[in-house]
């Protein structure tokens, strides 16, 4: 038997059996071992039946105390009934389009039923359990029976025949990778073994080490391609080389903080690469808050002291907007004459062909805008570096259209995004990156609380004493006109209905999405300055907005929103050096999953810890989703799970890419495993 033989070799797989098969993308002999359980069935230990007072799955191990009786419903299904007791108790049992059973099952019998069990009026019922002589039953509770994914006309016992083929007569040792030293070094299982037990669990144990293991091969094999990839991307020469970055040096001595350590070492690191040999492709990832915007400018800095000049492109106009007067503020503190402009949907036209001239002629040297910039009219006479904000509003296309102005420019995105490295590293495959892992020391920590509507009055007399105190607050609701719906409140009126609370000298306003861009640029701009103390916004503001004055959070139905998203809006505030206040309002709080959500964002104000928890309630569908669209499927993995592993095969894939040998070694298994390399390649670059 071969790998690259379709199923239907093995016994027992007709054509219409592979059919349904292919169904379930499963057409080679190496599909099919690749073709995980999605779960597996755990035989727990019977009960008696007089301890069953609620609805599960049951295991009970009983007598049946009369002979079996066949019935028709009155929607024509047949059923049969069963009486069985233990020395507890007795329990009726039933079962669906089974007539067969009447000759099988005898009064007297004893068996262990394995099912679920449901109220019926004061009475309990297990319905359509499995049934197993005792002994059998034992074994099975020491192990973890697979369950796959089927499709109809195809049965899990199919599957499971048909894996287990292959599994005895397959000499599946010879797919291994790794030698016995590398497994050692790595403390991982064999191949052969992990296979065994990740479709027949001879135990849990045996079970965890087998998923560790094959999770270790699937990363193994991911990341190789990054490197693959990464390796060829190094090649790229950099057309852009700095000589001197002392400008920019001197900024840093000036600004009103010192940098954090981390940002510190992202400086030192883009010096790297900017006066390297290669074309710098960095992503800095740091959480809300970090300090991202600071090393942007001062990626852009550099450029301009060379003599080149560099884009910034951000999601909105209110953004770009923030980030242009914050550039143009600090430069003109410190008496920087660097040409500064902005350009998005709005420019006005005669200002857009006056910044068309200015970006060809080289006469602009920092441009920070919108999707404006990519427009065929913007022409750049020598962009060297191209830095994207990220937030997941740019596709990679999007990136490269604008770096595509320029000749094989530096890339620089940055994100909020609480993704970890490795990961990230997937996302990104093709770029080095930065983390800023520590805020800035200046700050406090937030203080958080989960609460329901009847500490709004409360909340209310905590944003008038900030507000008196000098500083400002914001209120966020999650929609913005009148609304169907009751319980949620919406922006307009809700803003009314502050000012008719606040003192009058307290300026309320509101801003959300439908609104004009230069509106919501215009009521930014006045909050920034504090002319307004309370805003009152849907989620618009989630990315990016930066005023430090900023020191209440009252977030209304928060229930409404997802986690991560919580974390970004909380991120809005505790950006300065005074106390902030985060508060988590809902009506919903009797609900116990709804507590327990908030309660992850009300402990933690760490967004990697928040996505990890959030991903635990949710499950990782959403995200693994997008990420193994097209390529390996990482279904034995779970890559925030697995963050531990992941670190390990990081390092395994380091050793193995310093070795010839080895790395021809392991690529002709990773072949052998699943066909040809270069097919693999092209999948996994599809796949972004
Ligand atoms: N080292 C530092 N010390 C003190 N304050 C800092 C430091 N670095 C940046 N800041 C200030 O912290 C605030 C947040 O920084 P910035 O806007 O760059 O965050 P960010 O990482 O872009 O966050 P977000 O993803 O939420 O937009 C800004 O007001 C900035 O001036």
């Amino acid at each position: 038997m071969e790998l690259t033989n379709e199923i239907s070799i093995l016994k027992g797989i007709g054509k219409k059996t592979s059919d349904y098969f292919k169904k379930i993308g499963v057409v080679t002999v190496a599909d099919l071992i690749n073709y995980r359980p999605s779960g597996y069935k755990v035989y727990t230990d019977w009960v008696n039946i007089a301890d069953v007072d609620f609805e599960g799955v049951f295991a009970i191990r009983a007598r049946i105390t009369a002979p079996l009786v066949k019935r028709t419903t009155k929607n024509q299904k047949s059923v049969v009934l069963c009486k069985v007791a233990d020395e507890t108790g007795d329990m009726s049992i039933i079962w669906f389009n089974s007539a067969y059973l009447c000759s099988v099952l005898k009064a007297g019998m004893v068996f262990v039923f394995y099912g679920k069990i449901k109220k019926d009026g004061n009475t309990y019922v297990m319905e359509h359990p499995e049934y197993f002589p005792t002994n059998k039953y034992r074994e099975l509770t020491k192990t973890l029976y697979p369950v796959y994914s089927k499709t109809k006309g195809l049965s899990n016992k199919t599957i499971v025949k048909a894996i287990s083929q292959v599994i005895e007569s397959y000499p599946i040792e010879t797919l291994d990778f790794f030698d016995e030293k590398f497994l050692n070094k790595y403390s991982l299982c064999d191949y052969e073994y992990a296979l065994n037990n990740i479709h027949f669990p001879f135990s849990k144990e045996a079970y965890t080490k087998a998923k560790e293991r094959l999770t270790f091969d699937d990363f193994f094999i991911f990341l190789s391609m990054i490197r693959l990839m990464k390796d060829s991307s190094r090649q790229i020469d950099n057309n852009f080389r700095i000589k001197k970055w002392s400008i920019a040096e001197s900024v840093i001595n000036k600004l009103p903080f010192e940098l954090t350590d981390a940002q510190k070492k992202v400086f030192k690191e883009l010096v790297k690469d900017f006066s390297g040999d290669y074309a710098c492709h960095r992503l800095v990832e740091g959480d809300v808050g970090s300090g991202k915007t600071i090393i942007a400018i001062l990626a852009m800095i550099m450029m301009a002291e060379n003599g080149y000049q560099s884009a910034l492109m951000v999601p909105t106009y209110v953004l770009a907007t923030q980030h242009y007067k914050k550039i143009k503020g600090l430069f003109s503190n410190l008496g920087l004459t660097f040409n500064v402009s902005i350009l998005t949907g709005h420019t006005k036209a005669k200002e857009k062909r006056e910044i068309y001239e200015k970006l060809e002629s080289g006469e602009i040297d920092i441009i920070v805008g919108t999707h404006a910039l990519i427009t065929d009219k913007v022409k750049m006479k020598n962009l060297s570096l191209v830095i994207t904000d990220e937030q997941h509003r740019f596709g990679v296309n999007q990136r490269s259209m604008l770096a595509d102005k320029g000749e094989m420019v530096h890339v620089l995105a940055m994100t909020a995004t609480p993704i970890p490295r490795t990961l990230a590293m997937i996302l990104y495959a093709d770029m080095d990156i930065s983390l800023i892992d520590k805020a800035p020391s200046n700050r406090l920590p937030v203080k958080n609380c989960v609460v329901d509507t009847r500490f709004r009055k409360k909340s209310y007399e905590l944003i008038i004493n900030e507000v008196r105190a000098g500083r400002q607050a914001y209120v966020i609701c999650p929609l913005v006109e009148e609304s169907e719906n009751k319980d949620l409140v919406n922006v307009i009126d809700y803003t009314k209905m502050l000012e008719e609370i606040f003192p009058r000298d307290i300026k309320v306003s509101y801003l959300h999405g439908a609104m004009k861009d230069e509106e919501k640029e215009e009521i930014m701009g006045r909050f920034s300055r504090n002319d307004i103390q309370v805003l009152v916004s849907t989620t618009v503001i989630e990315v990016g907005i930066d005023v430090a004055n900023a020191t209440v959070m009252l977030i209304e139905n928060s229930e409404r929103f997802g986690l991560a998203q919580l974390h970004q809006i909380r991120g809005r505030i505790g950006r300065g050096a005074h106390q902030s206040y985060c508060i988590f309002m809902s009506p919903f709080l009797h609900n116990e999953k709804t507590k327990e959500r908030l309660d992850i964002v009300n402990k933690s104000t760490d967004g990697f810890e928040i996505s990890n928890k959030d991903l635990d309630l949710r499950g990782s569908g959403d995200i693994l989703g997008t990420v193994q669209s097209g390529f390996l499927e990482f279904n034995t993995t779970d890559i925030y799970e697995n963050a531990d592993i992941i670190k390990k095969v990081s390092l395994a894939v380091e050793d193995y890419f310093g070795n010839e040998e080895d790395k021809e070694r392991v690529f002709k298994k990773i072949e052998q495993r699943f066909g040809n390399i270069d097919s693999l390649k092209e999948k996994f670059l599809s796949s972004f």
